[in-house]
């Protein structure tokens, strides 16, 4: 496939210590040619070894000093020829050294452009793909985690599996369509029955991984609410370990929910501060208070504060939405002014001497561990897109299930099937019929 020439900066846009401008495509060799210039020419140069060159532009002036990277194809990130000039870091530096390899014949590079390249040609599937912005999306631990396991093929290597599986049982009903004289003896029938259940079984606990999936890749929804002055935006302060959140000891000071990206023990929480909830005649601090109340709908977390040196008869409770007491937690705060009898249960905690922070965060990986959606021990977590295919793999292996043993007819049952590999297909990327006519035709025999 010739693909033309694109070139990007790869590096933020700023002051910074050093930045990349990366070119691939069949013409990046010849174009750079026309830019850099060093102590010998460029094809003699050593593939993957840095050389100091001088960047110049169309009239020779020079542009920057820096170090010249080349790879040939296919041994190269996009797997086409690549060239890397890595120069000093600033803004007006970086964009002249842009031009200059634009105006020397390079198109600007779209967003994701040089991954994609890389896919399309065959150096990553698109779980991979996928992968490489989840790392650099991550904002905790075990989301990057994840994104490594994915990013070495952990999903691809799923997907291979039960492809695999499926082939065979494909290849199988095929050879019964070719044959119409001969039905599929019940014997065969149960084996291959039992080799869809194992694909099911394996699409299942690939499916359990997507709620793991949205909270690595958008953090926990964590609503802080409770009564007005309760110290909900202290908390939320206290959890950044930054001033964010306005404090002060007016009721009513946090209006507008403010939402911030922290970790706790490597899961990353969208923690949401919300207006204390009260009723108001105050047009806008009840507009807060009602977005309060759709925030605690869809949370996968509620911290709820009280202000604990007050008895409990004195403390008005947050009405929980149904089915949120699993995924709640009591926050006794102002444990610095003593706690007030009476208190069952609850974490107690002090914003301002910053005390009880470490239970605080031990009983949220706690509930959200127990939520059933993390599994610290399995680091695979497939996204949106994943879970629709594989929900479409699970209903059509299900569906070609039923028409075998309904004795539906092995066309009924190979287009069942077919569906699921195509939707197995989509999720690496890399549909391909001809494989499975090359099961049929070499491996599987039917002269029985
Ligand atoms: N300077 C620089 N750093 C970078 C990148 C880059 O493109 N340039 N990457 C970009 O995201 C990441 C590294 N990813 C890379 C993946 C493969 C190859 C590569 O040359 N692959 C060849 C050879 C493999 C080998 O020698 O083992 C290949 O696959 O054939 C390079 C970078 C992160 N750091
Ligand atoms: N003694 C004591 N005071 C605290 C503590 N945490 C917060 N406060 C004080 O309580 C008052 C209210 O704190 P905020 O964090 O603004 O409370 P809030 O719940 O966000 O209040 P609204 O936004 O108005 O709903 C401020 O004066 C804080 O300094 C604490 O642990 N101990
Ligand atoms: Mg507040």
């Amino acid at each position: 496939m010739l693909q033309d020439t694109i070139a990007a900066i790869s590096t933020a846009l700023g002051e910074a210590a050093i930045s990349v401008i990366r070119i691939t495509g069949g013409g990046a060799f010849p174009l750079a040619e026309k830019v850099f210039r060093g102590s010998r020419s460029l094809h003699e140069l050593q593939r993957r070894q840095a050389h100091l060159v001088t960047a110049v532009d169309a009239s020779g002036d020079t542009l920057d000093q820096g170090l010249l990277l080349l790879f040939s194809a296919p041994a190269s990130y996009t797997g086409e020829d690549v060239v890397e000039f890595h120069g000093h870091g600033g803004l007006l530096v970086t964009q002249k050294l842009l031009e200059a390899v634009l105006t020397a014949g390079a198109r600007p590079a779209e967003p994701g452009e040089f991954t994609q390249r890389a896919f399309l040609n065959g150096k990553m599937d698109l779980t991979q793909a996928e992968a490489v912005m989840d790392l650099i999306h991550a904002q905790s631990t075990l989301a990057l985690k994840a994104a490594h396991e994915q990013l070495g093929g952990a999903i691809g290597r799923e997907a291979t599996v039960l492809r695999e599986e499926l082939i065979p049982v494909l290849a199988h009903v095929e050879a019964y369509i070719d044959f119409p004289e001969e039905d599929i003896s019940p014997d065969t029938g149960a084996a291959l029955v039992a080799k869809m259940d194992h694909v099911l079984e394996r699409t299942h606990r690939l499916l359990a991984t997507s709620e793991q999936g949205r909270i690595l890749r958008h953090g926990a929804r964590t609503v802080i609410c409770g009564e007005p002055n309760v110290g909900k935006s202290s908390l939320l302060n206290l959890l950044l370990g930054f001033e964010r959140a306005i404090v002060s000891s007016i009721a009513g000071t946090t209006r507008d929910t403010i939402e911030e990206i922290i970790q706790v023990h490597g899961i990353p929480l969208r923690l949401v501060d919300t207006a204390g909830l009260r009723s108001s005649t105050d047009d806008i601090e009840r507009i807060g208070i009602e977005r309060t109340q759709r925030e605690l709908e869809r949370a996968d977390l509620v911290l709820e504060v009280v202000d604990g040196s007050l008895p409990p008869a004195q403390a008005k409770r947050v009405t929980l939405p149904p089915g949120a007491e699993g995924r709640h937690l009591l926050i006794l705060n102002k444990a610095d002014q003593g706690l007030a009898p009476g208190w069952q249960e609850g974490i107690s905690l002090s914003c301002r001497e910053t005390t009880g922070v470490d239970a605080l965060r031990d009983a949220i990986r706690a509930v959200v561990m127990r939520a059933g959606t993390m599994q610290a021990d399995h680091p695979v977590a497939i996204n949106a897109r994943h879970k629709a295919c594989f929900e479409r793999i699970a209903d059509r292996v299900m569906a070609a299930r039923v028409a075998l043993i309904d004795g539906a007819g092995p066309e009924y049952v190979a287009l069942d099937l077919r569906e699921a590999l195509q939707a197995l297909g989509e999720v690496t990327g890399g549909v391909d019929i001809e494989q499975i006519l090359d099961v049929i035709f070499s491996s599987f025999c039917i002269g029985k």
